[in-house]
């Protein structure tokens, strides 16, 4: 099944599971893939930035691919951002073989000008192949590329594979409305709209006019909740929901590996992965900030029976 701009709900970013010792953990990875699986959602991204997919080895990623492929019945999206294009291809065209139905690509933080940004998007979409769908990641705090709404018209004019926007830009509730205008214009194709960051700002996005969301909050089920409620027209019961969620939302939103780290602590909280680690370089949780965790976790639990995890 090939991915489209009609993509539309949610589409979890999966952590890879390590253990202590630095290998991938490949039961843990089954276990979550059948988890995101039974939790409603619309497809799954894996070996993004999230995935910790820099740090993999080809075959390592190769064997992550097969597996999710073997057990997720829904769209797969594979990060293959890479610096050289080589690298990208190769992962890309393995992914597609073993049943991925897109690929998403991150720009390389040496792009500075709208036209470096736009001629890169065409070398990778030419390298990956025009038969091979991508995923556009617009993500400026990790990458610090950024690209105005102008730079993505031209990204999905010049490129008919480039099928969804990963939204990832802060603050950027104005380029959704600027790009679903782009299309109401006629100026711009469709392009499916899915957020990331965490999540922070879903509530209003889908309110803008996004399609749903594509981030690695450790409670999916609570974004498909709140994607359905929002697409259903029901306001209030969106927001309480994303609200009662906010504290602990934010506190996962903390950047780099602090923030991965929370995500891993949580997923182990919840039985889906073994250990916590995240391979080398990395980060983990001090007592003080497991107490934190602990705590937000408790709170959200009050109205949610999700939360709601075995003492630690
Ligand atoms: N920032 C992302 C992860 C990157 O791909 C998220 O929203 O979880």
């Amino acid at each position: 099944m090939s991915l489209t701009s009609a993509i539309k709900g949610v589409i979890p970013i999966s952590p890879t599971p390590f253990f202590a010792d630095g290998r991938v953990d490949m039961d843990s990875m089954a276990r979550l893939t059948d988890h995101f699986g039974a939790s409603g959602v619309d497809g799954i991204t894996i070996l993004g930035q999230l995935g910790e997919a820099p740090k993999l080895e080809f075959q390592e990623a190769r064997a992550i691919v097969e597996l999710v492929a073997k057990r997720f019945t829904q769209p797969i999206v594979v990060g293959v951002s890479a610096p050289g294009f080589a690298a990208m291809r190769a992962l890309a065209r393995e992914a597609m073989e073993l049943g991925a139905s897109g690929v998403m690509i991150g720009p390389p933080n040496t792009l500075r000008t709208d036209d470096q940004i736009v001629g890169y998007y065409r070398q990778a979409a030419e390298a990956i192949g025009p038969d091979v769908p991508f995923v556009l990641q617009d993500y400026p705090l990790t990458f610090s590329v950024v690209m105005t709404p102008n730079v993505i018209k031209r990204i999905v004019g010049e490129n008919e594979n480039c099928v969804v926007l990963k939204h990832e830009d802060w603050p950027g509730l104005d380029k959704i409305t600027a790009l679903r205008g782009f299309e109401k214009d006629g100026a711009m194709r469709h392009i499916a709209i899915l957020v990331g960051n965490g999540g922070l700002f879903l509530d209003f996005e889908m309110e803008r006019g996004a399609d749903g969301a594509n981030t690695g909050y450790a409670f999916p089920e609570m974004l498909v909740d709140v994607v359905k409620l929002s697409a259903a027209g029901k306001r209030d019961a969106a927001h309480d929901l994303f609200d009662a969620h906010l504290p602990y939302l934010r506190y996962e939103q903390q950047q780099g590996p602090l923030g991965l780290a929370v995500r891993k602590w949580v997923y182990m909280r919840r039985g889906l992965i073994a250990c916590d680690a995240q391979r080398k370089p990395g980060a983990s949780l001090n007592a003080a900030a497991k107490g934190e965790v602990e705590y937000l976790l408790s709170r959200i639990a009050r109205t949610d029976s999700r939360a709601v995890l075995k003492a630690a």
